[in-house]
């Protein structure tokens, strides 16, 4: 990438501050202190060698006070026009702040559609990229202007984890106005336990109405998502409170030192607060690894510590340990998903659902693309090149071939990527079994539900696999007229949601041989 080399112990780091850390909630008032605290700690990072990214919330709030409006409008276009009034002042404000310390920033408005297109995607990432290596710190917001519903990321929460998976972060900030995730709420319930660490976001079970704002539109079920995003790509996700942002640098030492206090096996733990712990050298052992170690190294998935805990007070001398500000760290993914796949999964919008066998899931985890063979339904409507939700259904076992399902399906079990996907109902699932699936075998579409695995971008229109699915590479042409590919879906075109969607358990449930798929297992 041109113009960006990362340094020897360089980390790149995105704080994403909502719209509640930058105004007040009430008056709309700049909430200075917060934000001189920001800017001192990001210029420090900064003169610490690192690569800062500000992801900032507060144009529509900013635009309100300008206005001397009370309450944020409902209607779309005077928000739009609010974010327009307030996104100059809002920059205006991070420049003069900055420009006190010889700091430069640039802005960057991004849509989801700006980056549905990979040249687009490809030219922010560079710019980025050139910004960091020029000393900048770039200063990101959601276009608002352009941003209606189906093009919207849907709260600077998520934008903020594009952004991080864009610059290839090592740490993601989402401040908040809470200090950590609670497993319940902890403003009503004074037993809410903190929760420390997220080994793995997969296994995280929390009551997510845990926080919110009235000014801005995430909660903390957006920074869960939020986190799942950045963790898939590789980045250390961390939740902690915007009214103490000296609490990132505190933080970043503290995760380093311990990083190389794993690493060296030694006992103690590095004192986080200490300066002279050089935050270069800890972070120049292979962060991933030391990641990796550190999640092995530990009996529990998740490490909560009960809300008032005497070890939860900031910086406590407890059994010759020291203890980063409260915060919860969710550990990245050990296998980050290359950048073109994180594209594919979060840069664009699905515009339907390919449901494929377990033969077709078997065949990509080989390496293969996606042939019609391996399709046995088709929702939605999309056109060739567009992404696509791909969700993998059971074939019902030979003994059940002669009856038709007879009860209504009970759900049980849903991808937890996306609870809002319903697996399809009773009478679709039969009717899918029975049309336009060559082979005779039915496909058992509700028990298990099915479930998400990842996304294509594909080589025909949803009209088009309709025609093919189930049907052979070689038939393509005599049906359509054409063939423009041999696959639905090229491999390098097909992304899978972690390492553990990308691998089909075994023995499979197909029944198709496993010539069918150009593969030698089945
Ligand atoms: N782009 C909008 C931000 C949307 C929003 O409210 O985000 P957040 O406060 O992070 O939940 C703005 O600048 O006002």
């Amino acid at each position: 990438m041109a113009g960006y080399m990362r340094k020897h112990g360089q980390l790149t780091i995105v704080i994403k501050l909502g719209t509640s850390s930058i105004v007040d909630e009430n008056t709309h008032e700049p909430l200075l202190s917060i934000l001189s605290v920001i800017v001192e700690t990001a210029v420090k990072l900064r003169q610490d060698g690192h690569n800062v990214v500000l992801v900032s919330s507060g144009a529509i709030g900013v635009g309100l006070r300008r206005m001397d409006l009370v309450k944020r409008p409902k209607q779309l276009s005077k928000k739009q026009a609010l974010a327009a009034i307030g996104q100059c002042r809002l920059m205006s404000l991070w420049d003069q702040m900055f420009a006190h310390l010889r700091q430069p920033v640039a802005q960057i408005l991004l849509t989801r559609n700006d980056i549905a297109d990979r040249t687009q995607y490809r030219n922010a990432q560079n710019t980025f990229f050139e910004l960091l290596g020029m000393g900048v710190i770039p200063i990101v917001n959601e276009n608002d202007t352009l941003a209606v519903t189906e093009i919207k990321f849907g709260d600077n929460d998520t934008l903020s984890a594009i952004t991080a998976g864009m610059v290839q972060a090592d740490y993601l900030f989402l401040m908040t106005d809470v200090d950590c995730l609670y497993d319940t709420n902890p403003r009503t319930n004074p037993d809410a336990k903190a929760i420390e660490i997220v080994e793995d976001i997969a296994d995280l079970k929390v009551d997510v109405s845990t926080a919110g704002s009235s000014v801005g539109t995430g909660g903390m079920s957006t920074k869960i998502v939020a986190a799942r995003l950045a963790t898939s790509a590789g980045v250390t996700t961390v939740i902690t409170k915007s009214s103490k942002p000296g609490n990132i640098a505190a933080i970043i030492r503290y995760t380093e030192a311990q990083k190389v206090a794993r690493i060296s096996s030694r006992n103690s733990v590095v004192n986080f607060q200490d300066d002279s712990v050089p935050l270069a050298q800890a972070a120049a052992l292979n962060l991933h690894a030391a990641n990796h170690a550190l999640a092995a190294s530990s009996n529990s998935t998740l490490t909560s510590t009960p809300r008032d805990s005497p070890a939860r007070t900031p910086s406590p001398q407890m059994d010759g340990r020291e203890h980063a500000p409260l915060h919860t760290r969710f550990l990245p993914n050990p296998h980050p998903i290359r950048d073109r796949w994180f594209w594919i999964l979060h840069g664009l919008a699905p515009h339907g659902k390919l449901y494929i066998d377990h033969g077709a899931w078997h065949a990509l985890s080989d390496k293969a693309g996606l042939l019609p063979v391996g399709i046995v339904d088709v929702e939605g409507t999309f056109a060739q090149q567009e992404a696509v939700e791909l969700w993998v259904v059971k074939k019902l076992s030979s003994t059940s071939h002669s009856q038709p399902p007879s009860a209504p399906p009970t759900p049980s079990r849903h991808s937890h990527h996306n609870h809002s996907h319903s697996p399809l109902t009773h009478a679709n699932s039969y009717s899918a079994s029975l049309h336009g699936v060559a082979s005779p075998a039915l496909f058992e579409l509700h028990n298990p539900a099915p479930f998400e695995i990842g996304r294509a971008v594909v080589n025909y229109s949803a009209q088009e696999i309709r025609r093919i699915k189930g049907l052979h590479s070689t038939q393509i042409h005599d049906v359509l007229g054409f063939a423009d590919s041999e696959y639905v879906a090229v491999r390098e075109n097909v992304a899978f949601f972690g390492i553990e969607k990308s691998r089909p358990p075994t023995p499979s449930f197909g029944t198709r041989s496993s010539s069918e798929h150009g593969m030698c297992t089945e």
